[in-house]
Parts: structure tokens; sequence; C-alpha cells
């Protein structure tokens, strides 16, 4: 769709903040995916095209929200019980009355039913009293004038933008555009993203394990991610880090995907061969962000494709990814710009820390008197991924920060801010 700059991802600086990191990532990132139009069930996570605007009111008519009697409100209802003789008919869903209600009778209602014409009111049927014969009902004193009537448009107008295009489609978004009546929605097609790793320590699961080797953890972290995304994924396995097969994986990778997304090698610029390639085939960045985990981060361009290098530690690498990668790839698959929410709660810990960066502890959220506090997982390093299982968000310590004292409010973002919901 729209072509990035080969430079796109350029900065002058040495260390950037998050913030800075974010807002330059947002400003040169556009969609690369056409739009297509599917059926509303294949609609759900992919990102709208085109803004969602409604063509009638909802509801459609007004209607009761209970089931029980409509009437013409009086003022006489605000103080005394009312007895109104019953109109034959009913108005039911699906099964309008088509009369017009004579002023001081009432009619049967059911839940959804059609306002009749000459009814504003409706009452709870628990709450008024049935003549034995059914011929009239009493309305209790104290109704308000449009109680238990649900208003045409009340929900949505006529005309009005629903959606914005960008909007990501969850399973509320996908139930509004068939209450509009929609089929099907223009969206965005899927990013095609392709994931390996390199290092020659990273070893396959389920392979035997050399001395000096590895598992690859973050290729099953990063697809498990991807999955989340609106996007298709390409397991490109581990490619061993020797320049011929590197260089040849990835311009095949180049040629074929939207983006390539690998990790380790981020920051030795000299050494790696993914890196090296990169440099050679096309143009790298490199990023240092003042934060820890995942100070580095390899931005770059092969041909027309991105290329996104996240750290090799486990947990940095899954970090980098939620923090810059993911909205990076959300954009790129014609998202709006994501910003997830952070909570603020106490911290149930005491932290030091060195001012300048951004810290993100991995943090559970734990039950005290006062409410929701986050404590903070003890084992933190970058390798240590179990810090990641036992958490439930990150607690973001701003650059300003020095120090967090128990009951001190902190930003916690739980993983579901960050699109992880199981
Ligand atoms: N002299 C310096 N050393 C390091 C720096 C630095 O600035 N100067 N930065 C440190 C930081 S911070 C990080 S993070 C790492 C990033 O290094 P790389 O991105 O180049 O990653 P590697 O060196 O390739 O690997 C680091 C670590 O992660 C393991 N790894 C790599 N891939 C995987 C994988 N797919 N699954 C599981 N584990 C993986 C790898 O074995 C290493 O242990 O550099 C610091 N050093
Ligand atoms: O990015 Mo590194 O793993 O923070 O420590």
């Amino acid at each position: 769709m729209s072509r990035l700059a080969g430079d796109c991802f350029a900065y002058g600086g040495e260390r950037i903040t998050v913030a800075e990191a974010l807002s330059l990532l947002e400003a040169r990132t556009a969609p690369m995916v056409c739009p297509e139009t599917v059926p509303l069930r294949a609609a759900v996570g992919r990102c709208l095209a085109e803004p969602l605007v409604s063509p009638r009111d909802v509801p459609t008519f007004a209607n009761s929200a209970v089931d029980g009697y409509a009437f013409a409100f009086t003022a006489a209802m605000r103080s005394e019980a009312v007895r109104l003789p019953l109109h034959p008919g009913r108005s039911a869903a699906g099964h309008p009355f088509t009369g017009t209600l004579p002023a001081g009778s009432a009619l049967r209602v059911l839940t959804g039913g059609m306002m009749p014409d000459g009814a504003d009111t409706v009452a709870l049927q628990e709450e008024v009293t049935l003549d034995p014969d059914g011929a009239a009902v009493t309305i209790p004193p104290g109704l308000k004038c449009g109680a238990n009537r649900r208003l045409a448009g009340e929900d949505v107008r006529r005309g009005q933008t629903v959606l914005a295009a960008g909007a990501r489609l969850r399973p509320q978004e996908i139930g509004l555009a068939a209450e509009l009546g929609r089929d099907r929605l223009s969206v965005f097609g899927r990013l095609e993203v392709a994931v390996l790793s390199t290092g020659d320590e990273i070893v396959e699961p389920g392979l035997d394990l050399p001395a000096g080797g590895v598992y690859d953890a973050n290729r099953f972290i990063l697809m498990s991610l991807l999955a989340t995304l609106p996007v298709e994924i390409k397991d490109l396995g581990i490619v061993r880090d020797d320049p011929d097969t590197v260089r040849e994986v990835l311009g095949r990778a180049a040629a074929r995907h939207h983006v390539v997304l690998t990790s380790g090698g981020a920051s030795r610029g000299d050494e790696d061969h993914v890196v090296r390639s990169v440099q050679a085939m096309g143009r790298l960045d490199f990023w240092q962000i003042a934060m820890k985990p995942g100070r580095p981060l390899a931005f770059g361009r092969l041909g027309e494709a991105v290329f996104v290098g996240l750290p090799g530690n486990p947990v940095a690498s899954m970090v980098c990814f939620l923090l810059f990668a993911r909205p990076v790839l959300l954009r790129l698959a014609g998202a709006a710009w994501p910003r997830p929410n952070a909570f603020r709660v106490p911290a149930a810990f005491a932290f030091r820390k060195k001012p300048g960066r951004s810290e993100y502890l991995r943090a559970t959220l734990v039950a005290t008197e006062a409410g929701l506090a986050a404590r903070h997982v003890p084992r933190e390093g970058s390798g240590i991924l179990t810090s990641m299982v036992e958490a439930h968000g990150l607690v973001e310590l701003g650059p300003e920060v020095e120090r967090v004292e128990p009951g001190e409010p902190v930003s916690f973002l739980s993983f579901a801010e960050l699109g992880i919901t199981s």
C-alpha cells in the first residue's frame, strides 16, 4: 500500500528514550497491506480499512425494554395509581401492533416489541395489578415519563461513524457491524511476517542439546505473540550464522514478506551475519534505547521489507516486542497506533533504580486491604524467562524515577493491554 522510505528508521542520537522511540516509530510507519473485503466472520482480529458509517438508527424503532404494559404518560401518574383499560391486541418482538393506542388505555407489550403509536411509557408487569378479568391494569404511582422505553437511535444514529478506519475488530465491533446489517467488511490484508532465530548456540527444541547449546525460546515466544496480531506467520526456523546461508534466507524472506523479524545479534553490529547481511543488502539502523531490559534494537529495510531485530535475551526480546515491535506491526497491518492503558496502582515493593532510563519490572497484581497493588517479581535478569511466566504485567518506571517506596502509585501495564489475553 504505502512505501516506507528506506531510511525511515534512522535517528541521529546515541541513546533514545522509550517515549522518543515510540513517537519516532509512530511517525514513520504506515500501512503496508492492501484492503480486501471479507465476510464478517473472517473479519475478527483484523483492522478496518474504511470508517464504518451507520446506514440506520439503532434501535431502528422505539421499543419496550421490558415485558409489561404501554400507555401514554399523564401528570397524575407521578403521584397516584391510575387504572387503565386494556386495549385489545399486543406488541411483541417481531409482531408489531399496527393501530394507534387510544389515550387513557394500555397495551400489552413484550420486551423488544415496537412501542405502539400513542404510547411513550411502559410499566413492568411485576409492578402493575391486573384486574381479575384481565380487562384493565392499575399502574402504580411514581413512574417517570418514558420509563422502560428504548428510543429509536438511542444507541447509534443514522449517518454516525461508529468505527474509524484502523479499528481493530474485536467481537463487540463484529457484533456492531452485524447490528448495522453488514455481512462483509473492508479490512486490511494480513501482514506477512517471517520469523527466524540466529546464533550458533541456538538449537531446535526436541533435538539433543550439545555443550554450549541453548534451545530456541525466542522464536516460539515471537510466533505466539504474532498469533495475537492480524498477520500471516512464516517460520523460517533457525538460520546458521554463515554468510551465504543468511543472505540467501534473508533475500528470499524479504522478497515474499512484509516484515522479517529476528532475535539475537541486535547488539553485535560487527560480528553477526544477520546484521551484516541486512546492512549489505539494505539498510540497518541500530537503536540504543534507554531502558532495561532490552536496550539494543535494530530496525532496517531489506528491499521493500521491514527488518526488525530484537535482542537475544528472552525477556528483553519479549519486552521489546511488546513495547516496540507490536505497535509497529499493528500499524504496518493497518491498525491505528495502539496506546496501551497503564493502570496506576500502589507498589507492594521498594525499589531503587538509575535515573535516565526506563525500567520494566515484571510484576504480579496482589490483593491488599487497600485494593490491588503491584508486586515485582524478585528475580529479574533479562534471561530469567520464569519472571515473565510469573508476572501479570510490567511495572513501568520512567527515566525520572530513582526510587519507589511501598504504597507509592506506579504504572502497571497488564499483559492483556499488550495483547496477551490467554
Ligand atoms: N559489551 C556489551 N555486551 C552486551 C551489551 C552491550 O551493550 N555491550 N548488551 C547486552 C544486552 S542489554 C543484551 S539484551 C544482549 C543482546 O545481545 P544480542 O541481541 O546481540 O543477542 P545475543 O548476544 O545473540 O544473545 C544474547 C543472549 O540471548 C540468548 N539467545 C539468543 N537467541 C535466543 C533464542 N532464540 N532463544 C533463547 N535464547 C536466545 C543467547 O544465547 C545469549 O545468551 O547483549 C548484552 N551484552
Ligand atoms: O536488553 Mo538486555 O537483555 O536488557 O539486558
